[in-house]
């Protein structure tokens, strides 16, 4: 095994040396002494990650072999696909049950489950600082760099550092009343995002590229939220800008996976990983900058009572946050709504494509006007039906991570405080016990329900009190996006979406749907 593991990680270092100049010039070295440094390394490596697990606290659950060093994450780098982890997770759950333990690299447990009674008891659990743990590698980063981050961020931190800064930059984002005077910008948001489909659109009314252009969407409208003006990531032609902050985001969840899932190597050299890593966050954090500096001097003469402008100022004005905790949370806001907004947008439609009946019910409880209020999408029960049913089968976060916070026995088997569970509801929601043809797409199940229908297992936004503060604008945007889509078009797809697990369950670019008129 460790030779395998000796020759992986020459692999990695000749693929170094290819890319990048090393920080030292070792090539007067020779590989032998190479080879002996690696060994020395892969030792060192081993001995840092091996923990001494207490038998009394190991966890007896059924699951994949695990390896001395690598524990069960060989599977991720042979039998399973990176980018289609959640066929991975669906594979292991019928091989051993819907609670299963995986082994970190060093031993520590991992344990997923999909069964009900489990997860319910799971996300019941009412945590007062509810423990996620953290992506390492975006700890690593941004404590590596205190000049640019006081903090970890909110997505990241934990405990009562995590509760100050949760508590003093979403009040706003979470407010009703904030997201009511937002309404009437994400109208023009909305609108032109349709102008752009529109504008794409071929004779035969096919959109290539349909789901880079709902990132723009998702760009648009989560800058506008959170920095308080329009950026025109939704003109025809999108500024080099716009496109560099879209690609960085993306490599920032690539890398985040692969730094999870794939060897730990990052973790003692300057990896290609941690480098594209280190580059994807240094540039959302420039351009993050640069459009809160130039935001903060568009607002200045402006009215401050401008709905849009509400959760920015309230941000920027906090004197109990730290300039650093400021740029980091909207860098934060940012990266967490993009891609799963544009995503849910893209899965929503094309499993409407397959529904014609149900667009059509959509569009006959719509208003025939072109600004949508509140009270018309609440008086639109089909469009609520048609997205809770969508996140319900294609949730682009389709697992919920935690530490417990007290033992618990789970199917029998005690867990003790502390143990890292993901909480698979994306899987446990396609499960027949849990609902009615559960894999089917039925939004009509969320009108008259058929049993079963385990309807707390559908969390897309998470549970309890790290729960996503971005739900109710979320929720807001699709509704609408949806409602103005279907005031103008129906949307047909060709054979089945490719879905790619990119650290979110996300279409394999590009996407190509038709928006046909009525
Ligand atoms: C369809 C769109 C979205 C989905 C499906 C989604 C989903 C999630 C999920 C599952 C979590 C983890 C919750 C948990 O652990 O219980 C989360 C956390 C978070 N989301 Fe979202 N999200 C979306 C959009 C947004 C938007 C638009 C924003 C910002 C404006 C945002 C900001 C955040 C933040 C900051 C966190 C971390 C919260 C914390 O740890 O306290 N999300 N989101």
């Amino acid at each position: 095994m460790s030779l395998l593991a000796v020759f992986l990680f020459s692999r990695y270092m000749e693929n170094l040396w290819r890319m990048s100049p090393p920080l030292t010039d070792w090539t007067g070295l020779g590989i032998p002494t190479l080879i002996l440094l690696v060994t020395a390394l892969l030792v060192a490596a081993a001995a840092l990650l091996t923990r001494v697990v207490d038998p009394k606290e190991d966890i007896c659950l059924p699951g994949p072999p695990a390896l001395p060093f690598l524990g069960t994450r060989w599977l991720f780098w042979s039998r399973y696909k990176m980018n289609k982890l959640h066929e991975a997770y669906e594979d292991m759950f019928r091989r051993y049950g819907p609670v299963f333990v995986e082994r970190a690299p060093g031993g520590t447990a991992v344990v997923s489950i999909a069964e009900r009674a489990a997860l319910e008891a799971v996300l019941r659990t009412p945590a007062k600082r509810p423990y996620r743990p953290p992506t390492e590698i975006v700890q690593v980063y941004r404590r590596s760099r205190p000049d640019r981050y006081a903090s970890t961020g909110l997505v990241n931190e934990q405990g009562e550092k995590w509760y100050h800064l949760r508590r003093n930059l979403t009040a706003e984002l979470t407010s009703p009343h904030t997201m009511q005077g937002f309404i009437p910008e994400l109208n023009n948001i909305c609108d032109d995002f349709l102008n752009l489909l529109h504008s794409c659109r071929k004779p035969d009314g096919t959109v290539h590229g349909f789901d880079q252009l709902t990132n723009r969407m998702g760009l648009e409208s989560v800058c506008g939220l959170m920095l308080g003006s329009r950026l025109g990531f939704l003109e025809r032609c999108m500024s080099d800008r716009a496109a560099t902050l879209a690609t960085a985001v993306k490599a920032h969840f690539r890398a985040q996976r692969d730094s999870y899932y794939g060897a730990p190597l990052w973790k003692f050299a300057p990896t290609k990983l941690y480098k594209t890593f280190v580059r994807s966050e240094e540039t959302i954090h420039t351009i993050v900058s640069d459009l809160m500096e130039e935001a903060t001097m568009r607002m200045q003469g402006t009215a401050q009572d401008d709905g849009m402008q509400e959760i920015f100022m309230k941000i920027l004005e906090n004197p109990s946050l730290d300039m650093r905790d400021k740029k980091a949370a909207v860098i934060d806001f940012v990266t967490a709504g993009i891609e799963t907004l544009a995503n849910s947008l893209v899965f929503l439609l094309y499993l409407l494509s397959g529904r014609l009946d149900w667009q059509q019910k959509i569009r006959s409880e719509l208003p025939n006007c072109e600004v949508l209020r509140a009270e018309e999408m609440a008086a639109a029960p089909a469009i609520r039906a048609a997205t809770y049913e969508a996140f319900r089968l294609l949730p682009t976060a389709p697992f919920l991570a935690r530490l417990l916070d007290v033992p618990m026995t789970i199917s029998g088997h005690r867990l003790p405080a502390g143990t890292f569970v993901l909480a698979h509801t994306g899987a446990a929601c396609r499960r027949e016990e849990n609902f009615w043809r559960a894999t089917e797409y039925l939004p009509e199940r969320w009108l008259r329900t058929r049993e079963p229908h385990a309807a707390s297992l559908v969390a897309p936004f998470g549970r309890g009190r790290r729960m996503c503060p971005g739900k109710r604008f979320v929720e807001l945007e699709l509704h609408l996006l949806l409602a103005k889509i279907m005031q103008r078009w129906k949307v047909q797809f060709d054979g089945e979406l490719d879905i790619q697990f990119d650290f979110l369950l996300s279409p394999k670019s590009p996407v190509s749907l038709r928006l046909v008129e009525w």
